[in-house]
């Protein structure tokens, strides 16, 4: 069966008959109704810590580009919010669209991002990310919607070009893409790619970041293709809101 992807012949629509579970009772992402969501005072702030020393390598996994980071100490983690416990950084990647109108994978009350940035995080209560990957409560992914402004700088310098080019990214901190404000939504999901683990605690923070329109014109530049194979661009790799199946949206903030 060929891989899947976001073509026609390989996209979200597609990917039930190789994963069920997309069909299942928590899948991500949602469009998030600001005024369905029930504001909970026992919601705890953000504890984000990040460390640039643990930044290893960016690598463009033929879906989108991805900035791994070594996760054999807590120096970079997540804790508070709504989940109990640490949860590990492991890496952050984007999705985005061929134009601005498009490209996140949440919406707000129907509105679409051009790109939304997630930082995967997983439970320091299981002995790997990979067991963590399959339990209920094993990853906390932390989403933040980007905007598009006009006289913005390049919010970095990522640009790598094939699927499987892969170089090293040596202390970049992620807490640079983060908003001022860390107000959020949270509700039980899944893995909004393959393998669609309903494994993760989302995190959507209400304020986007801002990123110049080259800086989106970079990311479209980027390959779905590896090299020698015929051009193509990587874009609309977003998979559309799934149905919420009664699930409870909480907020963070009044
Ligand atoms: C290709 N993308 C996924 C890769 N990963 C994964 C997770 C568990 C198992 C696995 O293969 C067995 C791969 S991942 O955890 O890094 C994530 S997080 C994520 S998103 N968009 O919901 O934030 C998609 C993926
Ligand atoms: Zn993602």
């Amino acid at each position: 069966s060929h891989a899947w992807g976001y073509a026609a012949n390989n996209g979200p629509d597609k990917w039930c008959d190789n994963f069920p579970i997309a069909n299942g009772p928590r899948q991500s992402p949602i469009d998030i109704l600001p005024g369905a969501a029930s504001y909970d005072s026992g919601l705890k702030p953000l504890n984000l810590k990040y460390d640039p020393a643990t930044c290893l390598d960016i690598l463009n996994n033929g879906h989108s580009f991805q900035v791994s980071f070594s996760d054999d100490n807590d120096s970079s983690s997540l804790k508070d919010g709504p989940i109990s416990g640490t949860y590990r950084l492991k890496q952050f990647h984007f999705h985005w669209g061929a134009s601005d109108d498009k490209g996140s994978e949440h919406t707000v009350a129907g509105t679409k991002y051009p790109a939304e940035l997630h930082l995967v995080h997983w439970n320091t209560k299981y002995a790997s990310f990979g067991e963590a990957a399959s339990q209920p409560d094993g990853l906390a992914v932390v989403g933040v919607f980007l905007k598009v402004n006009l006289n913005q700088q390049q919010v970095a310098h990522f640009s790598y070009h094939f699927q499987g080019k892969q170089t090293t990214f040596p202390n970049f901190d992620p807490a640079t893409l983060l908003p001022g404000c860390l107000d959020y939504w949270t509700y039980d999901g899944s893995l909004t790619t393959p393998p669609l683990l309903e494994s993760v605690t989302w995190i959507v923070c209400k304020e986007p970041i801002s990123v110049s329109s080259d800086q989106m014109g970079k990311f479209r530049s980027l390959l779905f293709s590896a090299e020698g194979e015929s051009e193509c661009c990587m874009m609309d790799n977003y998979r559309p809101p799934q149905p919420l199946k009664g699930r409870a949206v909480r907020a963070s903030f009044q």
